[in-house]
């Protein structure tokens, strides 16, 4: 990985950060890191973006259906435009593994780790106080003679803390469970009025006092997410469509920011 130095020393993070935990996950299901000169990187990178947008995007034609009718842009071409994309992409992944695995989990991996350190970095550099707290943190369990690995991390706490506040504020998927401003059925489910999404219910005073605080000692002590926070933290969602990848994820994550702090 080579950092792309930007201007004036300063050093561009995003794509740094996506091939980190894109190579994680290739290394995991593929048994190799990504093709960074072939351009494998740069068109994953760009296949997740869409992919988000296209995921996230409120469309006019879910308001007024008689949009494609009359010639207008209709999202459903816009996915299935996507996915022929995807399918190319993961043709050549499962043809060069002879069609031995399963690489959906890429796309729901990558970008949401990565993202989730982009906005962790924003907060420490403006929050000089704890990235001190953190950095003292790591130079007492682990030293600066050594990389940091996996048995240091159940002795960062504040490491740990830092990223449940990223992911409260920073939910990767923040409008998990739709907001609801009357009672009504979904797929069988009812759903009551006043159901909240994930933003909401992490940034409610409700559950976290002052929630726009920087008090990052309040997550010590706290264990996993979802049923472990009383349902007042779930960045990996909850129940049963919970994040198969959330131990995965946790540990890029703490392994990579312990590294680069
Ligand atoms: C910071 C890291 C991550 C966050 C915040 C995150 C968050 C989420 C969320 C919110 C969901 C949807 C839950 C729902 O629908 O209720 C989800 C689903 C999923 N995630 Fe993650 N995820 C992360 C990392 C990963 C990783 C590393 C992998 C795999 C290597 C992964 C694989 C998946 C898959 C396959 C699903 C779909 C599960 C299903 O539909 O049943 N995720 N994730």
């Amino acid at each position: 990985m080579h950092p792309r130095v930007v201007r004036d020393g300063m050093t561009e993070m995003k794509s740094m950060l996506f091939e980190v935990v894109l190579n994680v996950v290739m290394m995991t299901i593929a048994g190799r890191r990504c093709d960074v000169e072939g351009g494998e990187a740069g068109r994953f990178m760009e296949l997740v973006q869409e992919l988000f947008i296209v995921m996230g995007a409120t469309h006019v034609s879910y308001y007024l259906p008689w949009w494609k009718w009359v010639g207008g842009k209709h999202l459903e071409k816009e996915m299935v435009a996507l996915n022929e994309n995807w399918h190319a992409l993961m043709q050549d992944l499962i043809e060069e593994q002879r069609r031995k695995t399963v690489v959906e989990a890429e796309g729901a991996g990558s970008n949401t780790s990565s993202v989730t350190m982009e906005w962790m970095l924003s907060l420490l550099l403006n929050n000089p106080e704890a990235l001190k707290k953190v950095q003292t943190e790591i130079d007492n369990c682990v030293g600066e003679d050594r990389l940091v690995n996996e048995s240091d991390l159940t002795n960062l706490h504040y490491l740990r803390c830092i990223i449940n506040k990223t992911m409260r504020i920073y939910p990767d998927d923040p409008l998990l469970l739709h907001e609801s401003g009357k009672d009504c059925m979904v797929g069988g489910y009812h759903i009551p009025s006043g159901t909240m999404n994930v933003w909401a219910i992490q940034n409610d005073p409700k559950n976290w006092k002052d929630p726009e605080k920087f008090k990052l000692e309040r997550f010590l002590g706290l264990k996993g997410s979802g049923n472990g926070y009383n349902y007042k933290l779930m960045p990996f969602g909850t129940r049963r469509r919970r994040c198969p990848g959330e131990n995965l994820g946790m540990l890029i994550i703490e392994l990579t920011m312990a590294t680069l702090i």
